[in-house]
């Protein structure tokens, strides 16, 4: 608060002491909120947990600053755009559930409490977060700012700070957009320049030339956002005003892929007439961005970090890049517990799947409509094979030998039991030898020979390229160094392996789907080898 430190104000410590509103903790508001504690203050009043004493729930108040208690236009404003907010009603938007009286004390409205952190914090923790991850918290914050502008409500202070990552349903950055309106009010209420309402670097241009804003200047704040989570700082090399891990890697615009740089930008044009014309288009954007981007490792979204992919998703995003009869036999292989329009949806262009109404109402635990399975759920693939679990391993040991590549071999037929982690694996040199053309013959299954552990770490060493882009999700991402990490394969008679890493490591999402997902050949035994991961 920039009177903390003006000594000539004669008052200070009484101010201060509204300020704070420290006395308060205790106190019970309106006869059922109980004051528990501060949780912070932003420039526009202070935030405390409280306990409605009737239901026993914890809620989230946000009492209007003292500063502004004889500004009676302030107050009613507030509460006006509190009032508008509790109307947007969306999972990824914070609920607003009650008002404090305008007319006595000082007006305050009530939220849901969220435990979590927000993004600015985690870019703290973190660094720069992986794109596939950026993209993820991007879309929501895009989806709740589709049904604000849907109820023309402008939020005009979207950044890290108000983005809160809440874990739910499994899913750690499931986000809850704060303080939506609050920042106009300065702005209409105080002419002058400092009160333009928003934070520096995110402030759409026309906001600092005091002209005609729309919701436009939502769109600009997401595209910084963007920026800001990808690469740690904000655009134009301005300063960020986030902390980053002391060894966060320096990244640049070009080190993004090229349609997350369209996006951006596209999003943060200085002209509103160049950017995306709504919310919605945006949304599309970015849908479209998730589906057709490749990974590092050039499979599309095979590393989304942190994040369960059921078996559906997994073949549409497949199916998107690969596309073809290909891409129809895969989704018609990995949606056998799914309902039967992801197919269809998979064989459509990648325009005509995300139509803007569906993204408008898709809940935010979904993707592009797409339901998540929680974390560890049976039907995760992920989580069933490296549980030995394969929903369906080959029952019948067939001999596995080199076949031709993920581009030149012939798509197997919609029907065979090609698994998810066997379809993930594609690029392996693993999979069963399709008939020679015009012979109906099967081969002779070969018999099984003992565990071959130099030919197993062989097969790993080959997919080198995607153990380094598994960097990406682990704990040594901020690492400009190449890490090496001693691990111990152990792989099942049936060819399933699941890695190991010494006491202290943890094995990274995306480490223990690639080792999972990987097909090594059935032996009669099993058994192990020790692998150095470079990362
Ligand atoms: N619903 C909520 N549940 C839990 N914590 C909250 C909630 N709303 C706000 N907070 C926390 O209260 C603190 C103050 O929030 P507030 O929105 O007032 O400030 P800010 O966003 O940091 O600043 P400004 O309002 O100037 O943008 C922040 O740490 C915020 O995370």
């Amino acid at each position: 608060m920039e009177e903390a430190g003006d000594s000539t104000f004669p008052n200070w410590p009484e101010l201060r002491r509204l300020f704070t509103y420290d006395e308060l903790v205790g106190k019970v508001l309106q006869g059922r909120y109980e004051v528990v504690r501060r949780l912070g203050a932003g420039g526009m009043g202070v935030v405390f947990l409280a306990r409605h004493v009737h239901l026993d729930k914890l809620f989230a108040l946000k009492i209007i600053s003292a500063r502004y208690l004889d500004e009676p236009e302030i107050g009613r404003r507030f509460l006006l755009e509190a009032q508008a907010a509790s109307k947007i009603d969306h999972p990824n938007v914070v609920g607003i559930t009650d008002f404090g009286p305008p007319e006595a004390g000082p007006t305050f409205f009530v939220m849901e409490y969220l435990e979590g952190e927000d993004l600015a914090r985690t870019l703290a923790r973190e660094g720069p977060l992986a794109w596939p991850r950026a993209l993820h918290i991007v879309t929501q914050i895009a989806r709740a700012l589709v049904a604000a502008h849907q109820r023309g409500v402008v939020h005009r202070d979207i950044k890290p700070q108000n983005c809160l990552r809440v874990g739910r349903d499994g899913d750690p950055d499931f986000i809850k957009v704060l303080d939506f309106g609050l920042a106009k009010i300065l702005s209409a209420t105080h002419k002058s320049t400092w009160t333009v309402g928003g934070s520096p670097g995110y402030i759409a241009p026309e906001i600092y030339r005091g002209g005609r804003t729309d919701h436009r200047v939502d769109i600009f704040a997401l595209g910084v956002v963007l920026h800001t989570l990808l690469l740690g700082r904000l655009p134009a090399q301005s300063p960020g005003d986030v902390e980053l891990p002391p060894h966060a890697p320096v990244l640049h615009t070009a080190d993004l892929p090229p349609p997350l740089r369209a996006i951006i930008d596209r999003a943060t044009a200085e002209d509103p007439e160049r950017r995306y014309p709504s919310a919605d288009a945006l949304l599309a954007a970015l849908t479209e961005a998730r589906a057709t981007i490749s990974s590092p490792s050039g499979h599309a979204l095979k590393d989304m970090p942190e994040r369960p992919r059921p078996a559906r998703r997994r073949g549409l995003l497949l199916a998107a890049s690969l596309g073809g009869a290909l891409a129809v036999a895969i989704a018609v292989a990995s949606t056998r517990e799914a309902s039967g329009d992801a197919a269809q949806r998979a064989s459509e262009p990648a325009g005509a799947r995300m139509d803007t109404s569906e993204a408008r109402e898709a809940p935010a635990d979904t993707v592009a409509g797409i339901p998540e399975a929680p974390a560890g759920s049976a039907k995760d693939p992920a989580v069933a094979s490296s549980s030995g679990e394969s929903p369906a391993a080959p029952a019948t040991s067939a001999p596995l030998a080199a076949g031709p590549s993920a581009a030149t071999r012939p798509p197997e037929p919609a029907t065979s039991a090609a698994t998810p982690a066997a379809l993930e694996d594609m690029s392996e040199a693993t999979l069963p030898v399709p008939p020679a053309s015009g012979t109906d013959t099967p081969r002779p299954a070969k018999p099984l020979a003992p565990f071959d552990p130099a030919a197993a770490k062989a097969q790993l060493e080959r997919r080198a390229a995607d153990v380094r882009a598994c960097k990406a999700d682990s704990s040594f991402r901020t690492m400009t160094t190449t890490v090496r990490l001693a691990g111990t394969v152990s792989v099942s008679p049936r060819g399933k392996a699941t890695v190991t890493l010494p006491p202290g490591y943890d094995v990274s999402p995306c480490l223990a789907r690639l080792v999972a997902g990987t097909r090594f050949r059935p032996s009669l035994d099993g058994g192990e080898f020790a692998f150095t991961f470079l990362l």
